[in-house]
């Protein structure tokens, strides 16, 4: 069994993931590939229970360490019980954030130690890295703002403007320090145009894969 793809897509508040990944999905769909979705803090029982904790507005004050320590609990349940099961299934998995958010909102937003984070993220996951990230990219006071129109913001969304443009450097800084993996996606643009960037770099990794494994796209062909 060839092993699947491993998609993240990656943000800051608002930049159109959650609409994105279902565009995505339709489209690997389309090329025949049976396609996981999934997200971050979640995607477990236990890992969306310890999300909920994360994402009350009304909780305890959460330390730093417990919030890092408690995304990396949920990873590694969704690692063990959802991610690595798909991917050795031959299936894709599409996943809504995921370590590079640790180092933005962890690192960028919090100040943590990037040592630490570094250090959690190989014990969590071993060689386990994803084969694909989007990051989509808008000024933050935009993504805010489309927050604001969907309704009541939860822990993380009602933080400073700078703890986000902290949290934005450091996603950038993820993008440079990883290229091949990371592809970055203007998301201050109407959402065809996003989908257009998107669509091109998704046809690049399925090219890349029919080379490698012509039989897997037989019946697909490239759109
Ligand atoms: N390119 C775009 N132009 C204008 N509006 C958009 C665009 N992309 C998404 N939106 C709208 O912005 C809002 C937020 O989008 P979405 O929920 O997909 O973002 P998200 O990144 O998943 O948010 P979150 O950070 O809360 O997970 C939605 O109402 C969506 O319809
Ligand atoms: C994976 C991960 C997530 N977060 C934060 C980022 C968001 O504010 C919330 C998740 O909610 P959303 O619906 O995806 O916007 O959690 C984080 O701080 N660190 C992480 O590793």
């Amino acid at each position: 069994m060839i092993r699947g793809k491993f998609i993240t897509l990656e943000g800051g508040e608002g930049v159109g993931k959650s609409t994105n990944m279902a565009f995505i999905k339709d489209y690997l769909e389309q090329h025949n590939i049976s396609v996981v979705v999934t997200r971050e803090p979640g995607g477990t029982e236990l890992a969306e229970k310890i999300r909920q904790l994360l994402l009350n507005n009304k909780s305890e004050a959460i330390s730093e360490q417990a919030e890092l320590l408690m995304m990396f609990a949920a990873r590694a349940q969704h690692i063990k019980h959802v991610i690595e099961p798909a991917l050795a299934q031959g299936k894709w998995v599409l996943c809504d954030r995921f370590t590079d958010a640790t180092y933005a909102y962890q690192g960028g937003g919090r100040n943590m130690k990037i040592s630490t984070i570094e250090w959690l993220e190989h014990l969590v996951q071993g060689p386990l890295k994803p084969d694909l990230t989007l990051l989509l990219d808008a000024p933050v006071e935009i993504g805010i703002e489309r927050v604001r129109k969907r309704g009541a913001f939860d822990r993380f969304e009602s933080e400073k403007i700078s703890f986000f443009e902290s949290v934005r450097r450091a996603y950038l800084l993820q993008a440079e320090l990883y290229p091949e993996r990371i592809k970055l996606i203007k998301a201050n643009q109407p959402l065809a145009d996003v989908q257009r960037a998107i669509t091109d770099v998704i046809r690049t990794l399925l090219g890349l894969c029919a080379l490698n494994c012509p039989t897997s796209f037989r019946h697909g062909g490239i759109k």
